[in-house]
């Protein structure tokens, strides 16, 4: 039977990086997506301002809406501070599969709780399911026009404190028009775009930092 595009990422992960190796699990991943088969990760590019972001914060608690294959997760779980957790969701089972995978071969999963579920479902269960007060950081790369309604339902459930901050994905390409328009709109956020590129292409992509006031 044909293979899956994220059945043969997961392939060249086992063969190409080392295990316990997240920088070798990033680079194999890349190296996939730019040379052999196209896959919707963060990428190097802008994976390089996750990081960024992620040493600034030095967050204790993470939110990751759509782990898909796990490449950011990765990339963020490889520079928590120990202690830290991250919590990421995700619904397509097929796609759970191959994450776990990925983040067991970086030997990551101690800082990783993958959640298999709708965000809209898990959100308003965060603090009795995982006792999380709130989170230091969310990172945004599910579906494009879910962003919005679950920015506001992670507000209604108090998830968000002052100085929160959501790092969405792809806020050009394919584009988040609403979501945008209400953090840089919103008294509630300071957001701060960040120029770069669509993941293994030179087509303009960016991702938005968005600090909850409050
Ligand atoms: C109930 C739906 C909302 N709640 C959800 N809860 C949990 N997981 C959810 C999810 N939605 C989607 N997911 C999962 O997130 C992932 C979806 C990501 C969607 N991302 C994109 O569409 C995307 C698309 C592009 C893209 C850009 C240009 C192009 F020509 C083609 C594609 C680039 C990206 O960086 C992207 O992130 C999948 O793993 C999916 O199963
Ligand atoms: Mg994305």
């Amino acid at each position: 039977t044909q293979s899956t595009r994220p059945q043969r990422l997961l392939g060249a992960v086992q063969k190409n990086a080392t295990r316990g190796d997240p920088c070798s699990v990033v680079k194999a991943i890349d190296h996939f997506c730019r040379h052999k088969e196209w896959a919707m990760n963060v990428g190097d590019e802008k994976g390089c301002i996750l990081d960024s972001v992620v040493s600034e914060i030095n967050p204790a608690t993470v939110l990751e809406l759509g782990t898909y294959c796990g490449y950011s997760t990765v990339r963020i779980a490889s520079r928590l501070p120990p202690h830290a957790k991250l919590i990421t969701l995700e619904f397509n089972p097929d796609f759970a599969v191959i994450a776990r995978q990925v983040i067991a071969w970086a030997g990551v999963e101690e800082k990783v709780q993958l959640v298999e579920g709708a965000s809209g479902d898990w959100i308003p269960k965060m603090k009795e399911q995982f006792g999380i007060k709130t989170f230091d950081l969310v990172f945004l790369d599910h579906w494009k026009d879910r962003y919005l309604p679950d920015t506001k339902l992670m507000e209604e459930c108090g998830l968000l404190r002052k100085g929160s901050v959501l790092l969405a994905d792809n806020v050009i390409c394919p584009g988040t028009p609403e979501y945008l328009e209400y953090v840089r709109n919103s008294p509630r956020y300071e957001s701060r775009y960040f120029k770069s590129h669509l993941e293994y292409t030179k087509v303009e992509d960016g991702l938005e930092k968005s600090v909850f006031l409050g």
